[in-house]
């Protein structure tokens, strides 16, 4: 029976800035989402980040790192028109949040239009976003992340499931309606079980085939239905690896835009050290070891993916900083030196 984990992590307390710009900002947001004409108010006001096939527009910051380039609705709608496109077309983005100053945020997929035409008009790169989130600052990512997940999921709920018929988005995106059928359809994501397993000691990553050569992160399973976190957590692991857990402790969560747009549970948890033997499935993973802190702190000091020197044997690497994956990782770090 899964027993709590007590003491491996303290709990973690959140302040909030108290004020009530946060309050003003998030009502505001909600009346965009439900009254169409506020919100194309909104959009003449605001910015827009651009895509081109779920890609977002980047431009080079100083520090060779890069930033997202957010452009003024008239000056994409001048670019719509330069590449013989209505300007009305601005109307199929969707709102992605406002920024302090109250400037609404919107995200439009251009990629229809000549993708280095827009590049070329723009001065930015249309970039991967698994490849910008090595690229961009820790807090743009969501944001980007965010942009991508939502216009995916617009390009694939074009039509109603119950009668065929096309579905309307409103004017935020945060929903779309068959008039057919009257059904109203919202954005949603897949709930996800991200756990990184210790034996005490040492923790345990896979690797899926599809993952980037030599990094490893932790086991993940999407929930099936009805389950608990809990029984997923423990599914998921004898499954994957065919280990017992033991105890297991709740730790965060994230938004992740694939490969539709999952919702991360993360958690540590505990296998007996006497019982900790592996036994892969190589139907979703490649390959899963134990790894010891010391290969851990390691891997956490090399900044990017490394090259092995001299084509010895290949070293792993971890998920990016931002990933939750990654936070596992430095938390058990943490518990692991904490006192030593
Ligand atoms: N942010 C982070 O730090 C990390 C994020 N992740 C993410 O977690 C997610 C889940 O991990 P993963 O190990 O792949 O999951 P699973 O171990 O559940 O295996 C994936 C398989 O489950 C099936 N499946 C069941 N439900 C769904 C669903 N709702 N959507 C898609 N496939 C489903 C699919 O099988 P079939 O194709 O046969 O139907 C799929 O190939 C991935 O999207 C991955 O990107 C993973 C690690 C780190
Ligand atoms: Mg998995």
């Amino acid at each position: 029976m899964l027993r709590w984990l007590r003491c491996l992590h303290r709990p973690r307390l959140v302040i909030w800035r108290s004020g009530s710009s946060y309050v003003a900002r998030m009502r505001y947001l909600v009346k965009l989402k439900g009254d169409d004409e506020a919100c194309s108010a909104a959009l003449r006001a605001g910015r827009l980040f651009l895509y081109h096939k779920l890609r977002p527009l980047l431009m080079r910051a100083e520090g060779g790192r890069h930033r997202p380039l957010d452009m003024k609705t008239t000056d994409v709608e001048a670019l719509l028109e330069k590449l013989g496109q209505q300007k009305e077309r601005v109307r199929e983005s969707v709102l992605v949040g406002c920024t302090e100053t109250w400037v609404p945020q919107f995200c439009l997929d251009v990629g229809t239009l000549e993708k280095c035409a827009v590049e070329r008009l723009c001065g930015g790169e249309f970039v991967d976003l698994r490849k910008a989130f090595f690229l961009l600052r820790g807090h743009d990512v969501p944001h980007m992340a965010r942009g991508r997940a939502l216009l995916h999921w617009h390009q694939t709920h074009g039509f109603c499931s119950a009668s065929g018929e096309p579905t309307v988005k409103n004017q935020a995106g945060s929903q779309r309606v068959c008039q057919g059928s009257g059904h109203t359809y919202y954005p949603q994501m897949a709930p996800v079980l991200i756990v990184l397993v210790s034996d005490g000691s040492r923790c345990l990553l896979g690797r899926q085939a599809a993952f980037p050569r030599d990094m490893y992160s932790a086991l993940a399973g999407f929930c099936d239905m009805g389950e608990t976190m809990e029984e997923t957590l423990r599914r998921e692991v004898a499954e994957e690896v065919g280990l017992e857990v033991e105890t297991f402790q709740f730790a965060s969560t994230q938004h992740w835009p694939y490969p539709q747009s999952s919702f991360m549970l993360a958690c540590h948890a505990t296998v007996n050290p006497q019982r900790c033997q592996v036994s892969v499935d190589k139907v979703e993973l490649e390959d899963a070891r134990w790894f010891t802190l010391e290969e851990i702190q390691e891997a956490l000091r090399r900044a990017s993916a490394p090259q092995a020197p001299g084509g010895g044997p290949p070293v792993f690497w971890l998920p990016p900083s931002f990933t939750i994956a990654h936070q596992l990782v430095q938390e058990w770090v943490r518990q692991q030196t904490a006192g030593v």
